[in-house]
């Protein structure tokens, strides 16, 4: 079986790269202006930064927060954005060592207990619209991770298969509307579809092919498993749709999160983060990890993951998150 790898290799691999031949991004991320905070969720760590109605482009709620009566500032509005991604929680076939790509399995106990986690790592970040895959794992982790959101906003998916979908999902009222996330399901999404393996058990699977063919199999860039799709067979449809579809939002100053797979989402994170097809072999997500990158000015700058509630580390926010933070602070006061 190969190496598996915690979350964390992501962050050693991007550290590498970072280090080295893109110093172009290093200035980039090190230009950030940081602000610190010590913990996520509500109450924590003010900030003391006032904050006033948001606006399209801006890392500020573009739904119009109420002023926290601190004073009539107007935030510097800028162009940034955030983006998340998150894997999937754990689902039943995780559990069981199976290969799934495109079969459609729900999250287990646990995988509920991660998207939950997820979404109290992320519930100060905004969010103006959900893309997730068409499979209930990353539909189920995102609605779960959006029951932590400080903002309240309810989560609804998008019907547009049918002009009679569309019409009889439409929302009559705006104010509903204001408070809703517009979720976006899309195949393009989906898991690496992984043809003869799936529902087949890994280790047997390693045992009876050689744990190098296997290996190769599921890491490598370009081999695909028997009749299924290589990471760049993937990548060809998943980035695709991200640079159509979700990168014109980011531009638009719209907060965004990808709920999607393993293997989608390391072949969007060997986009954003321009690594060779040697570097993305050793790339593992784990699951129920969101991870942040922020968009300014077309570049995407790694943030890595926000810490969870209970975590006693520091995470970096961006001055504008930091202020999207304080505006959900006095909301609850
Ligand atoms: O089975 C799968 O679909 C994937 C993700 O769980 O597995 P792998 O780690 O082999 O890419």
């Amino acid at each position: 079986m190969a190496a598996a790898t915690s979350h964390n290799a992501i962050v050693s691999t991007q550290s590498h790269r970072w280090n080295g031949k893109n110093s172009r991004l290093d200035r980039r991320a090190a230009n950030v202006r940081l602000v610190s905070v010590g913990s996520c969720c509500p109450g924590s760590g003010k900030l003391g930064l006032v904050c006033a109605s948001g606006s399209k482009s801006s890392v500020i709620d573009p739904v119009h927060l109420p002023s926290n009566g601190k004073g009539g500032h107007s935030p510097k509005k800028s162009s940034e954005s955030s983006l998340i991604l998150i894997r999937h929680g754990e689902s039943m076939w995780n559990e069981k060592n199976l290969f799934t790509g495109c079969v459609d399995v729900p999250l287990t106990p646990k995988g509920v207990e991660e998207a939950i986690e997820a979404g109290k790592r992320i519930c100060n970040i905004p969010i103006d619209v959900i893309f997730t895959s068409a499979m209930i794992r990353s539909q189920m982790t995102a609605m779960l991770a959006m029951m932590q959101h400080r903002r309240k906003k309810v989560p609804i998916i998008t019907h547009k298969e049918s002009e009679q979908a569309q019409s009889w999902s439409k929302i009559y009222s705006e104010d509903t509307k204001e408070q809703s996330i517009p979720v976006i399901t899309a195949w393009q999404l989906n898991e690496r579809m992984y043809g003869e393996l799936q529902g087949l058990n890994k280790q047997e699977t390693a045992d009876r092919f050689g744990k190098e063919q296997v290996h190769e199999w599921r890491r490598s860039y370009d081999t695909p498993p028997p009749n299924g799709e290589s990471l760049e067979m993937c990548a060809d449809r998943a980035v695709s749709y991200f640079k159509d579809q979700v990168v014109p939002h980011l531009t638009a100053g719209k907060h965004v999160m990808v709920a999607a797979h393993a293997n989608s989402l390391r072949s969007i994170i060997m986009h954003l983060d321009k690594l060779t097809s040697q570097e993305v072999i050793s790339l593992e997500l784990s699951t129920g990890i969101p991870m942040l990158y922020i968009f300014k000015e077309g570049e995407f700058i790694r943030r890595g993951s926000p810490v969870g509630p209970s975590e006693a580390s520091v995470y970096a926010y961006t001055r504008n998150l930091a202020t999207y933070r304080d505006t959900l602070d006095s909301m609850v006061q």
